[in-house]
Formats: structure tokens, sequence, C-alpha cells
């Protein structure tokens, strides 16, 4: 993927914000910050929401880390923005899991997706009534080829990976989900009670 569409359009910002508003998500984790901007969109939607109310954004390039600082920095939303560093599997078990998340959004290399979700459910991040927001689900339209394709090698392995983690999540008993097919697909995913 080019560097320049790794990040969320502005009507996807919007959708997550509108998201985190109906949902009345305080705490949001996001794995994959690269520039800031979707933490700074979900962070808006936290603005006068209390002190408990938080985008916790993990990145283990050091260059996205800084240009991201800088842009969380200047916008008048730092407040509301903690930035880890680092590979997000090893952050993601080094957190306290005693408060839990209120959204998920999984956004980092597509190799490590299951790895996330597995974590989140296993390490118990995820508040009762909180969701996952799994981006890039259909990755440009190569997943929906995956199944009908016998010679996967002209395929970007972020694409195999997310049609892995589709097929993960599909057969995985422990959540309900919807792959939606809007933006590059999203695949929203709860707990079951
Ligand atoms: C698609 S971009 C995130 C875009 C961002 N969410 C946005 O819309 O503004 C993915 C980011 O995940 C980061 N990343 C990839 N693997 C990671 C890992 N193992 N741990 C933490 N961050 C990772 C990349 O460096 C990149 O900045």
């Amino acid at each position: 993927m080019s560097e320049a569409r790794m990040m969320i359009s502005s009507v996807q910002g919007a959708f997550l914000k509108f998201l985190i508003q109906i949902s009345k998500a305080k705490r949001v984790l996001e794995i994959g910050t690269f520039t800031g901007y979707s933490a700074l969109c979900m962070a808006e939607a936290l603005q006068g929401q209390g002190s408990d109310a938080k985008v916790v954004t993990l990145e283990n390039d050091d260059e996205f880390f800084k240009v991201a600082k800088e842009n969380i920095e200047s916008s008048g939303l730092g407040h509301l923005i903690e930035m880890k560093f680092g590979d997000a599997k090893e952050t993601l078990l080094n957190f306290d899991n005693s408060v839990k998340f209120d959204l998920v959004f999984i956004d980092a290399d597509k190799g490590g997706y299951i790895n996330y979700y597995n974590t989140v459910l296993e390490r118990n991040l995820l508040s009762d009534d909180g969701f996952i927001f799994a981006d890039n689900a259909l990755f440009d339209g190569f997943v929906s080829q995956v199944p009908n394709t016998k010679d996967l090698s002209q395929f970007p392995d972020s694409a195999k990976n997310m049609h892995a983690f589709n097929e993960y999540v599909i057969n995985d008993h422990r959540t309900t989900k919807i792959l939606l097919p809007c933006f590059d697909g999203v695949m929203l995913i709860q707990k079951k009670a």
C-alpha cells in the first residue's frame, strides 16, 4: 500500500466519529497511528466526554511516530490522545487490563490482525458493550477474489492476510460480526454476551 493511501478518508473519519458518538464510547484503542489522522478524528468525538475519555494509539515506526506526535501536539486535542511507541503485539501484552476499551480500531500490518484480535479478546481488553473495527477487510477488492483464484501469486500478501483474518473471525464462536462493503471493507465485531 502506498504511504498516502494508508490514511483513512475524511468520510471514514466521520463514520468512526459517528460510531463513537452513538455508542457513547469513551476509551478507544487504535492499532496503527501513521500520521495521527484517524486518532484525531476519533479524539474529536471524545471532546467534553470527561477525564476518562481517551484514544490510546500504537505505532512502531519511529518516523511516523514523530510526525504523528507533531500533528497531535499542534492539534489542540493532544490531551485526549496517548501515544505508545513499539510493536503493537508487545504493547498489547503489557496493557493493564483493569480499564477496558469501548472501541478497538485495528489498522496496522495486515499479517498482525489475527494476533491483535486474539490478544484483545484473550486479555479481556474490550468492555462488555465494546466493539472492534477492523479496517481494510476487502483490501482493494482483492479479498473477495481469493476463494475463486487458483494462482494467488499476483495478489498482495495483505489481501491474503485479510482473507485469512476474515475467515478466522467469521468462524470464531466467541464473537458476533458483520463485514460492511464500505470504504476498503470494515469488519465490525462484538463479544457475545
Ligand atoms: C494503515 S496505517 C494507519 C493509518 C491511520 N490509522 C490513519 O488512518 O491515519 C498503519 C500503521 O501501522 C503501523 N504498524 C505496522 N505494523 C505495526 C506494529 N506491529 N505495531 C505498531 N504499529 C504498526 C505502520 O507503521 C503504519 O503507520
